[in-house]
C-alpha cells in the first residue's frame, strides 16, 4: 500500500499540530466511538518482541481526579524548589495540567512480566518494555489530536497517589498519566516556547553524521 501525497500531508500536520494541552480544556465529552479509536490507534503501536505492555486506565470520577490534582499541587510545590532563583518565579506560574478541567484522565501502565522473564529485544536493553508503552502514547497522542481532542502530560506527580486511587498492584510500572478532552483552541507553538521558557532548537543541532556531536546545554 502506498501513502498518497495527501494522506503524507495530513500525517505531518498532524504531528506539527500536536500540542501538550493544559489550559484550553473543555468539558464537551468523548463520544465513545472517538475514544475507541485513538486507544485502538495506541494499541498498535510498535512493542519489543510484540508484547503490548500497556493498559489504559480511564479516569472519569471528580472524587480520584480531586486526589490525583492534590497530589499535583504537592509536587509542583516540591518542584519550585529545586530551580534556580531566578527561574523559580516563572515556574510556579506556569499551568503544568489540566487534571480537574479535562474530562478525561488516562494512567497508561506498562505489565513487564506480562509474557514472562525472556522477551525479544530485551534481553540487552530491559527497559525497552517501558520504552514500547511511550511508543503507545504518542500514537495515542497523534490519534487524539487527528480527532481534535487535546491531550496534556501530568508527570509532575509522584506515582503512590495513582498506585493508591485506581488500584494498581506494585508491580505494574506507570509511565504517564494523561489528560484528554476537546480544547477552545490549539496553540500553534509549544507554550514553554511561547513563554520565553525555552527556544525549539535548530533541527541541523541535533543531527550528526558519523560520530555524536555535543549540542548546547543550554541554548
Ligand atoms: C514525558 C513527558 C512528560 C511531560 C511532558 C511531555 C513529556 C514527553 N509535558 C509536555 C511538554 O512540556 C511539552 O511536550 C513540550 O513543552 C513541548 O510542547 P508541545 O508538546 O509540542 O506542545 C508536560 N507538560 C506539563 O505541562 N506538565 C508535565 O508534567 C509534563 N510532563
Amino acid at each position: 500500500m502506498q501513502i498518497t501525497q495527501e494522506e503524507r500531508d495530513s500525517v505531518y500536520k498532524t504531528i506539527f499540530a500536536r500540542r501538550d494541552v493544559r489550559r484550553e480544556f473543555l468539558p464537551d465529552a468523548i463520544p465513545d466511538d472517538v475514544l475507541k479509536r485513538v486507544l485502538t490507534a495506541a494499541h498498535h503501536a510498535p512493542s519489543v518482541g510484540y508484547m503490548q505492555p500497556w493498559d489504559f486506565v480511564l479516569v472519569r470520577s471528580d472524587q480520584t481526579k480531586a486526589r490525583i490534582k492534590s497530589s499535583y499541587l504537592q509536587a509542583h510545590q516540591q518542584a519550585t524548589e529545586m530551580f534556580a532563583s531566578d527561574k523559580k518565579e516563572t515556574y510556579q506560574k506556569l499551568k503544568l495540567e489540566g487534571i480537574m478541567e479535562a474530562p478525561l484522565g488516562i494512567c497508561v501502565t506498562c505489565d513487564r512480566s506480562r509474557n514472562g522473564p525472556v522477551v525479544i529485544g530485551t534481553t540487552a536493553k530491559p527497559d525497552m518494555d517501558l520504552y514500547s508503552t511511550v511508543c503507545a502514547i504518542q500514537n495515542l497522542w497523534l490519534a487524539a489530536r487527528a480527532e481534535n481532542l487535546g491531550v496534556g502530560w501530568v508527570s509532575i506527580l509522584h506515582d503512590d497517589v495513582l498506585y493508591d486511587t485506581l488500584n494498581i498492584p506494585q508491580d505494574i510500572s506507570i509511565v504517564a498519566y494523561l489528560c484528554v478532552g476537546y480544547v477552545s483552541q490549539f496553540n500553534d507553538k509549544p507554550e514553554l516556547e511561547k513563554l520565553g521558557w525555552l527556544p525549539r532548537r535548530p533541527i541541523d543541532d541535533v543531527i550528526h553524521v558519523d560520530t555524536w556531536q555535543p549540542t548546547p546545554k543550554e541554548p
